[in-house]
């Protein structure tokens, strides 16, 4: 095993695992989490009714359903030496009241998030809908790696700001 970034060494190192002259600024993952309760219907305007009906099934109920989602934000960033924080938590709260709570907490998502009107808000879309929200509000956007959204005790989603090729 080498002794360089092993378990045991606390010495600085590079993705490399080599020495470097300058040990740099750990950089850690920070995150929270709140719970939001909103409802939906799974219905595509590109679809026909038929087809909707199929495609989603209880889902597409034409009354709309109900989840308790549970969102985690997970922050990365260096260490500030002076503060000993990535961001403070208490800032992120009020990004997140602001990003996420405000717009979709008791909320028909369909009906009273504009976002939604001709987007499906599948738990895909409401993360990606989640990461543009939260990034508006960071005051160093790049922090935000990525957005973990519950819809269901079963069904999980995250989104890390990926685009396809
Ligand atoms: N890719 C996706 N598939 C589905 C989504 C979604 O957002 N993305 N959403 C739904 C429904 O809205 C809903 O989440 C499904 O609920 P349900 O089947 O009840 O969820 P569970 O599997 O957790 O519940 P069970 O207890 O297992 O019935 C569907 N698909
Ligand atoms: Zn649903």
């Amino acid at each position: 095993m080498s002794g360089t970034g092993s378990a045991q060494s606390n010495e600085p190192v590079n993705n490399n695992d080599q020495k470097r002259a300058d040990p740099g600024r750990r950089v850690v993952y920070v995150s929270r989490a709140e719970s939001f309760s909103a409802c939906h219907r799974l219905h595509s305007p590109s679809l026909s009714d038929a087809e909707n009906k199929t495609l989603f099934g209880k889902c597409n109920n034409p009354n709309g359903h109900g989840h308790n989602y549970r969102v985690e934000i997970i922050l990365k960033g260096e260490v500030d030496p002076v503060t000993g924080m990535v961001l403070n938590l208490t800032d992120l709260k009020q990004y997140m009241k602001k990003a996420i709570m405000d717009p979709l907490d008791h909320k028909n998502i369909d009906k009273d998030v504009p976002y939604f009107q001709n987007v499906v808000s599948t738990a895909e879309n409401i993360a990606v809908f989640i990461w543009d929200q939260v990034r508006k509000e960071l005051p160093n956007p790049g922090l935000l790696y990525e957005v973990k959204l519950h819809e269901t005790n079963n069904n999980i989603v995250y989104y890390r700001g990926d685009w396809s090729d």
